[in-house]
This record gives structure tokens, sequence and C-alpha cells, in this order.
């Protein structure tokens, strides 16, 4: 790998616009996603962070700028393809399948072939409970436990980044200690991680960089312990929506 590849962004928004019906959501979106980093993407309630993720993913689409993954233009790509390329992506609303078993929505995520074992092995390590609950309904599991098996269906194949939503909305403290551990697994395996997170303490154990959103465009980029050391700029950024821990 040369320098100037290890230099490139593994994922760039440059002015990326994109409506929802009649609403003008991104406004002209710049984002940097440094390789093999735990990058946050931070803001108040309603301010596009989802929408961004799920333009980088290709459930909407950008009608103005460009989405560069590893420096290819993926902005016109049809969301499996962009799957394939190397994106891995945890929506905030878990997206796995109730009525079937553990090991089935396991199976189902592992879309390029049977699920690899010494990967499982590894994946059981980070959350026991998958193993435990192996056979029963996923439907069955606690909030926690669904929030694991959604991680981990995004983990089972390697990706080179990882988009994920909130990880750790309305999850007891220890489920997040585990949520946080698995994320900072990744990140030593090699990842790259775009990383929405309301939890502010999370958010500072977990960032290399940050960039804050506010109004549909990016207000802030920069390292996230300049962030966490400077209230001042936490409070105008993002006010009272984060949790300061
Ligand atoms: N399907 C939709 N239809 C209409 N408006 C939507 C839709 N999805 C999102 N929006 C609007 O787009 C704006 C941005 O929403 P988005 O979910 O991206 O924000 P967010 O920063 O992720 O917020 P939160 O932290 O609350 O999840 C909000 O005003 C929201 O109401």
């Amino acid at each position: 790998m040369s320098d100037t590849h290890s230099a490139t962004p593994i994922l760039k928004l440059e002015g990326v616009f994109t409506n929802i019906a009649q609403y003008h959501i991104l406004q002209g979106v710049d984002l940097s996603v440094p390789r093999g980093e735990v990058t946050m993407l931070l803001g108040r309630n309603g301010v596009g962070k989802t929408t961004t993720l799920r333009t980088i993913i290709g459930h909407w689409r950008a009608h103005k700028g460009r989405v560069l993954f590893d420096g290819e233009d993926i902005t016109k790509l049809p969301t499996p393809a962009i799957a394939r390329a190397g994106l891995g992506f945890v929506p905030e609303d878990m997206g796995i399948f109730g009525d079937l078993t553990v090991e089935e929505n396991m199976t189902l995520a592992a879309v390029s072939g049977p699920i690899d074992q010494a990967r499982l092995q590894w994946m059981f390590t980070v959350f026991p409970a998958l193993e435990t609950f192996w056979k029963k309904d996923a439907g069955t599991l606690s909030g926690g436990q669904k929030q694991m098996l959604s991680i981990a269906r995004a983990m089972i194949e390697e990706r080179a980044l990882y988009l994920i939503d909130e990880p750790t909305k309305g999850l007891a403290p220890a489920i997040i200690t585990t949520m946080a551990r698995a994320i900072k697994e990744l990140k030593d395996q090699g990842a790259s991680i775009l990383l929405v997170e309301q939890n502010f303490a999370v958010a500072k154990a977990l960032g290399d960089s940050a960039s804050v959103m506010d109004d549909g465009r990016m207000s802030w980029s920069g390292q996230m312990r300049d962030l966490t050391q400077n209230a001042d700029l936490q409070e105008r950024l993002m006010g009272l929506s984060i949790e300061a821990h």
C-alpha cells in the first residue's frame, strides 16, 4: 500500500444534497472518514445524521454532489453493489427478522456464502448472548440482545467500512459497554467506522475524529479530543441534546 493510498480517506462526501419528498434534508454535506479510524457523526436530533448514512448506502439518492468510497464514485450504485464494494450498515431500527432464529438471521446476513466459522467464534466472544440464544427466534430477545444481533449481522462478513447508527440508543449501561468493546475490536481488526452516537461518553471513548452536523450540513470537523476538551464548543455545536456524562 503506497503512502498516497493510505492517506486517501476511505470515504468522502463532496457537497451532497439529498431531498426526502419535498424536503431539502442534506444541503451540501462534506465529510471525510480517515482509514482505520472511528469517526463520530454528531449533532442535535433531526439535523440529518441518519439521512447521511442512508445516502451513503444508497437508500436515499443524492441529487447533487458525490460519494467516494476508496476513491471510487459510488453515488449512483445500487445498495447491494455498495455493500459488495465493502460497506456494512447497521440501521437505527436494527433491521432484524423477529420470526427467524438468531442463526437464520446470521446466515441471511452472510451474503457472499456460508458463515466463516472462525469469524463466528470471534463474534460469540464479543456477544456471548448470541451463542446462548442461537436457536431462539430473534423476536423473543431483549432490546439489548436484538441490538447485538443487528451489529453482529453487519460484522459477520469483513467490510472495509461500517456505518453504525446509534447502537447504544435506549440500552442499559452494561450492554453499552459490550457495544463499545465490539466497535473497538472491529477497529483493532483494521476496519474504518462511521458512528452516529448521542451518548457523549461513548463518543469520547471511541472517537478518533468527529464531524458535527447542523441543519443538513457539517458545522465542524476535527479531532475528537479537541471537541471533548472544549465544553464551549460542545455547547455551541450540539447544545443540550448531547448526554454529557
Ligand atoms: N422518511 C422521511 N420523510 C420525511 N422526512 C424525513 C424522513 N426521514 C427523515 N426525515 C426528516 O429529515 C430530517 C433529518 O432526519 P435524520 O433522521 O436524518 O436526522 P438525525 O440527525 O439522524 O436525527 P436523530 O438524531 O433524531 O435520529 C428530519 O427533519 C426528519 O424529520
